[in-house]
């Protein structure tokens, strides 16, 4: 299985975890760090709906409290709408990746488009202080 298949397969798999009674629109994503680490997450819903999270969200705060500040690789899985990072997750997959960074989002039948980070936040927000943060 290539990377990108067991990457497919981690968002498939943490998709069935997520929880979303209320849109009823379950959503998985898998992040690859440079050493082949996979961190996932999936939405989290709550009655008071702005206090849900994107799965993006628990992806990446799973991958940093494991001690990692870097994705080289995402996938994330919804169904059948194209289900591309909303906006604040782009700007939270962007603190970790580079502009070349490519997100893959896929449906159950597999990936449907590839974006780079570039095509998905142009002229992002950054700070300096952002390299200096970095644990490598
Ligand atoms: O990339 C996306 C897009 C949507 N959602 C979630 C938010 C909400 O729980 C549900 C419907 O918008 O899908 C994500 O987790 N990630
Ligand atoms: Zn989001």
């Amino acid at each position: 299985m290539s990377d990108l298949d067991k990457l497919f397969e981690a968002a498939r798999a943490v998709r069935e975890k997520a929880y979303a009674p209320y849109s009823n629109f379950l959503v998985g994503a898998a992040l690859r760090t440079p050493d082949g680490s996979v961190f996932t997450g999936c939405n989290v819903e709550n009655a008071s709906y702005p206090v849900s999270v994107c799965a993006e969200g628990g992806a990446v705060g799973a991958m940093v409290a494991a001690g990692y500040r870097d994705i080289a690789e995402a996938v994330v899985i919804g169904d059948a709408a194209l289900c591309t990072p909303c906006g604040m997750c782009r700007q939270r997959l962007k603190e970790f990746g580079t502009d070349d960074l490519i997100v893959h989002v896929a449906d159950l039948n597999g990936i449907r488009r590839s974006f780079t980070m570039d095509e998905l936040l142009p002229a992002a927000f950054e700070l300096d202080y952002k390299s200096n943060n970095r644990k490598d």
